[in-house]
């Protein structure tokens, strides 16, 4: 058994969709990325990749590859559940805490963890999404942007 964890953090911008667990949320604001900017299944696959020590995102899918502009982080899941998949690795779970200030997320919870669990071929009871404010403190509380956590354990 082993596990990982991981951390990502995108900007707001102006004229982004808001992109959380593969569910488009509507907001005045989306998140600045060269994919998709889904910082919520971005910390889902270092948790994955942390947890095989296979590297992190960066690695596998570089921000300077064309390739991955606008990429649909959903599919960029797929392919590091395929990696885990090809090591001989399953899932046991995967737990995860959004940290927004704003929108509320809790009406989108269900739809991202089924997004994570059919990408990674899991049940949805496998996958918890969780979300909080920072109580208007520091970088989150300021609207500036949202951070995601996420761990898991691998067999
Ligand atoms: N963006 C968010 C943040 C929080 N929630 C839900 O509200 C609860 C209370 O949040 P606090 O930060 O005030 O503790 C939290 O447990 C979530 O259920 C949310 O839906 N969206
Ligand atoms: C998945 C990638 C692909 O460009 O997405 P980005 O939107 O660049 O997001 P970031 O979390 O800054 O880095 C991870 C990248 O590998």
């Amino acid at each position: 058994m082993r596990i990982g964890h991981g951390y990502d953090v995108h900007k707001f911008a102006e004229n982004r969709k808001l992109i959380l667990g593969g569910t488009e949320i509507p907001y005045e604001f989306g998140l600045l990325g060269h994919s998709d900017a889904d910082v919520l299944v971005h910390a889902v696959m270092d948790s994955l990749l942390g947890a095989t020590a296979l590297g992190d995102i960066g690695k596998h899918f570089p921000d300077t590859d064309e390739r991955y502009k606008g990429a649909d982080s959903i599919a960029l899941l797929k392919e590091v559940c395929r990696i885990l998949d090809e090591n001989g690795y399953k899932i046991g779970n995967i737990d995860s805490t959004v940290i927004a200030q704003k929108p509320k997320l809790k009406d989108y919870i269900y739809a991202m963890r089924e997004n994570i669990a059919n990408a990674c071929g899991i049940d949805i009871s496998q996958v918890s999404v969780k979300a909080t404010t920072e109580e208007k403190l520091g970088f989150t509380g300021r609207l500036e942007g949202i951070s995601a956590h996420a761990v898991c354990i691998i067999e």
